[in-house]
């Protein structure tokens, strides 16, 4: 017999949601359907769809099939990606008596999403017939009235590129295989560009007619994300006559949005932004105009401005390993690994001097266990306080506000974002906002290898204590400078200046131990050492939302069979890669849900399993 551990709060949870739910909406239209060959009753309303079983026979009997089940009943009007016909034989649609013409349908087909495993989306298609051609289309039209107040921001034209070079090479595949049937179904016109060499994007988007198009779209990595968005916040500042970016020179945000489908080696951004580095997930946020605003930040030497970052900016270590990985770019992402293992077994440090402007609130910092959500108070509070004007500097910091750390660092890292990814899943800066205007300052000064290898362990872990160690120090901060130091006083502005030939003299230099290491910015080589710093808050748009919250104690266990493990497989199958995450331990099935929908789902499920289907 099965056995149901299950948190009675989530019930009172769901109760409560499904009350307000129904105390606030206003059916606008109602009819009788068929849905999975059952007769339903469906009601519209301004934001949902939802319906529920007619009794058959006197009997009201509640049926075991996804979409009939009680808690799988609904669709968030805002989540609908399109709504048609769809044509049907006679036989096919379930309702006795209907003649239908060959050129008319009873069938109704709404696509939406569906929250699939943890922060993945998939689309959802669910198909309604009508008793009639003429109420099908009366469904469709009232449906397509609700919907017309969330399309608006939705795109109709993309500028997409795609690289076929980033990643494991297969952009062009994702593209073609996942992504390009998603927007026909949307009706998404795109203008596909192929890049034939590194800143063709960039090149193409300095000089394209923007006012044709609604986003840019990249299938790529972070590397490609970083090409477009150099090409368009500069497109923007020489559209409004700005032809040199000054370091104290606000950025101007673009109107267009970009949109990242992962298909690069780390995709840190897609990943931060979405949740997920899933190609799918990606354009259905794309298709349904998600938007969010995100921090970037500028590098000058020399008052001359180098290039923009928005994830991870860092000198020392993970300069040292882009540089040794960009050779090995023929091992794909394997070449991260092999590079980093190489410099952290040199454990190399360099010296130099940072000088940095705190956060306007000393009560937010890289350790302050937060994480920047969907919907984060934090990025909404700050947009409102610079779009007043620069914030203060916070009590507490005195009339100099300017802090300087000097040292011998084996790394110095600054994040714009948490930097999320595959190896990191709460990210290596896990507390960083995406548009709070500040960045995460991390200063990991000279230490023994087994250290540095325990610091970087603690950054692929779910814990977020990798800053807890008394070699590194954090600050979350506004500005920050850094000059590296040949002896204690004497300060030189660029080391690389005597290096000027580019990547190879970098990478020698860099080799040879000497006085300077180089920056990775968003995965390129910068040369110059010296560099200054800028945030500018929420300075580009992208087709995203944020990461929805995952709530970790939305979790069930459910008694399995006691080591039968067919039975265990046959639970996996019903709810793997559908719903939740499914483990086994011991003789227990462990299922974990994203949201309390989920969470109601897998339990009806269960209820079938007891049902008949396996006995435990
Ligand atoms: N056809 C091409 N040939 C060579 N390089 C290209 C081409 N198209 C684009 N590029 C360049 O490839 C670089 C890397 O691409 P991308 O970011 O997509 O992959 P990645 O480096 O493997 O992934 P990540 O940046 O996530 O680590 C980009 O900076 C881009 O300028």
């Amino acid at each position: 017999m099965a056995s149901f551990d299950l948190d009675l709060s989530l019930f009172n949870r769901w109760r409560l949601v499904q009350f307000v739910v129904m105390m606030e909406e206003d059916v606008v239209f109602e009819s009788q359907l068929e849905l999975d060959k059952r007769r339903v009753k469906l009601y519209l309303t301004s934001t949902e769809i939802f319906w529920e079983c007619e009794e058959k026979d006197g009997v009201h009997e509640e049926p075991k099939k996804s979409l009939l089940n009680k808690h799988n009943r609904r669709i968030q009007i805002s989540e609908i990606i399109t709504v048609q016909t769809e044509h049907t034989s006679h036989n096919e649609t379930g309702f006795t008596g209907i003649e239908l013409k060959n050129t008319e349908s009873n069938t109704c087909a709404i696509y939406t999403i569906r929250r699939a495993h943890k922060y993945k989306w998939r689309e959802r298609k669910i198909t309604l017939v009508s008793k009639d051609c003429a109420s099908c289309q009366l469904l469709i039209d009232a449906i397509k009235e609700q919907l017309k107040k969330y399309t608006e921001n939705r795109p109709k034209r993309l500028l997409l590129f795609v690289n076929p070079y980033g990643g494991k090479k297969r952009g062009p595949k994702i593209y073609a295989e996942k992504i390009e049937p998603l927007f026909e179904l949307a009706k998404i016109q795109v203008d596909v560009v192929v890049t034939q060499r590194a800143n063709h994007a960039k090149d193409i988007v300095s000089d394209y007619d923007l006012g044709r198009i609604d986003g840019i779209i990249c299938v790529g990595g972070d590397g490609m994300f970083s090409e477009i968005l150099h090409g368009l916040l500069l497109r923007t500042l020489k559209d409004s006559g700005i032809h040199t970016l000054g370091p104290s020179i606000p950025l101007i945000q673009p109107q267009l949005r970009i949109g990242i489908i992962p298909a690069g080696s780390t995709n840190t951004v897609v990943h931060s932004t979405t949740g997920a580095d899933d190609p799918v997930t990606s354009a259905l946020h794309i298709i349904l105009g998600d938007n969010m605003a995100i921090d970037v930040t500028t590098l000058h030497h020399s008052n001359h401005f180098l290039c923009f970052n928005v994830s991870l900016l860092g000198y020392g270590f993970y300069g040292d390993v882009i540089v040794d990985s960009e050779d090995k770019r023929w091992m794909g992402p394997k070449r991260y690994d092999w590079s980093g293992l190489k410099k952290t077994l040199s454990n190399n440090s360099y010296e130099g001097e940072v000088t940095f402007l705190p956060g306007p609130n000393k009560h937010l910092h890289p350790k302050d266990g937060s994480r920047c959500l969907l919907g984060c108070k934090v990025c909404n509070e700050a947009a409102l306080s610079y779009a007043s004007g620069e914030p203060h500097t916070p009590d507490g910091f005195g009339d100099d506000a300017w802090r300087r750390v000097r040292g011998k660092f084996l790394a110095i890292n600054s994040f714009t974002m948490s930097c999320r990814c595959e190896k990191s899943p709460e990210g290596v800066a896990p507390c960083c906002h995406l548009g709070d205007g500040c960045l995460d300052l991390v200063l990991v000064h000279e230490t023994s290898r087994i250290d540095y290898i325990r610091h970087l362990w603690r950054c692929t872990a779910k814990k977020d204590n990798q800053f807890d160690m008394d070699f590194i120090q954090v600050h979350r901060v506004r500005q920050f400078k850094f000059r590296p130091l040949i002896d204690d006083d004497d300060v030189i502005d660029d080391c690389a200046e005597a290096h000027p030939d580019g990547q190879q003299t970098l990478k020698s230099h860099v080799k040879q131990g000497s006085c300077n290491s180089v920056w990775n910015s968003d995965g390129e080589p910068i040369e110059q050492a010296a560099i200054d710093v800028r945030v500018h808050c929420q300075a580009i748009k992208l087709f995203a939302r944020g990461i929805e919250e995952y709530d970790s104690d939305d979790q069930i266990t459910c008694g399995a069979s006691s080591g039968n493990i067919e039975q265990k497989r046959h639970v996996e199958r019903l709810v793997a890669g559908n719903i939740a995450e499914v483990t086994h331990v011991d003789n227990y099935v462990c299922l974990v849900a994203g949201n309390i929908e989920q969470v109601t789902h897998i339990m009806d499920h269960y209820v079938c399993l007891v049902a008949g289907d396996v006995s435990f």
